[in-house]
């Protein structure tokens, strides 16, 4: 494990009104402790899990648009309005790594065909862009991905189908044991969540904090419907009828 705590440097900023600080799960933060090879964040829509990894993607070098150190394409980069706000505390450091980010992850694909000089070798051999979108995030994480290094992973299940999300634990699974690699995952998936022995933070309620698998909504709506599918849906139509 690599990053062990990221901290809000609040002496630095000047308003809390406007974003990022305006949202209440950042407007919180304090610092988050890390103490797992496996992170997630969680929380509902809007939360802020986004804000606070492409700021730590940023701040670890890596391209905001997603892609590592080393992939530089500037035209789809964004400014992480954060990063310059937080400090990464490393014991040791690490260079090397990978920011996915799910929503832009074509343009990332677009620049790998554009600068690519040796058969997609980092990438399963073929374009990224002649895969699927779930095929061309399995060609990364089995191909790019190696020890020694933090992933920052925005919710890399947007393209897996459940069968192919097992295989990412795996995948996760294999890099953090015996590749000695470390990963922070911003995810939906209650499949995802489950993996042994992660830390899980919250970013509901207006804080960032450890929640429970088992407390996570993700499992438990997502329990709920599966064990109760007709009354939940009945439940859900009612007001429609
Ligand atoms: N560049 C920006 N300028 C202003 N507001 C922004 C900007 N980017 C995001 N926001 C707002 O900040 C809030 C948090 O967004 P963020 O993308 O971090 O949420 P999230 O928890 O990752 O959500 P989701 O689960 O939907 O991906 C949202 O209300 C969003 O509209």
């Amino acid at each position: 494990m690599f990053l062990k705590k990221v901290t809000l440097l609040k002496e630095k900023i000047q308003t809390f009104n406007l974003y990022p600080f305006s949202i209440p799960a950042i407007k919180s933060l304090d610092e988050i402790k890390i103490d797992r090879n496996v992170t997630f964040f969680v929380g509902e829509n809007g939360s802020g899990k986004s804000t606070l990894l492409e700021a730590i993607a940023d701040k670890c070098g890596f391209n905001t648009a997603g892609g590592g150190r080393n992939n530089s394409y500037d035209v789809y980069e964004t400014d992480s309005e954060l990063s310059q706000f937080i400090r990464l505390s490393w014991m040791p450091k690490v260079t090397n790594g990978f920011f996915l980010r799910a929503e832009s992850f074509y343009h990332f694909a677009t620049h790998i065909d554009e600068v690519d000089e040796n058969g997609f070798k980092d990438y399963g051999g073929k374009s990224l862009l002649q895969q699927s979108h779930g095929e061309s995030f399995l060609s990364l994480f089995l191909n790019r991905f190696n020890g020694e290094a933090i992933y920052l992973l925005d919710e890399p299940e947007a393209a897996l189908s459940p069968a192919r999300q097992l295989t990412l634990l795996k995948i996760i699974h294999d890099l953090e044991t015996q590749g000695d690699s470390q990963f922070i995952i911003a995810t939906h998936s209650p499949i995802l969540l489950g993996y042994p022995e992660a830390d899980i933070y919250s970013f509901d309620n207006g804080e960032i904090s450890k929640i429970n698998y088992e407390d996570t909504d993700h499992y438990s709506i997502t329990k709920y419907f599966l064990e109760n599918r007709k009354r939940f849906l009945h439940e859900l139509f009612k007001e429609d009828e």
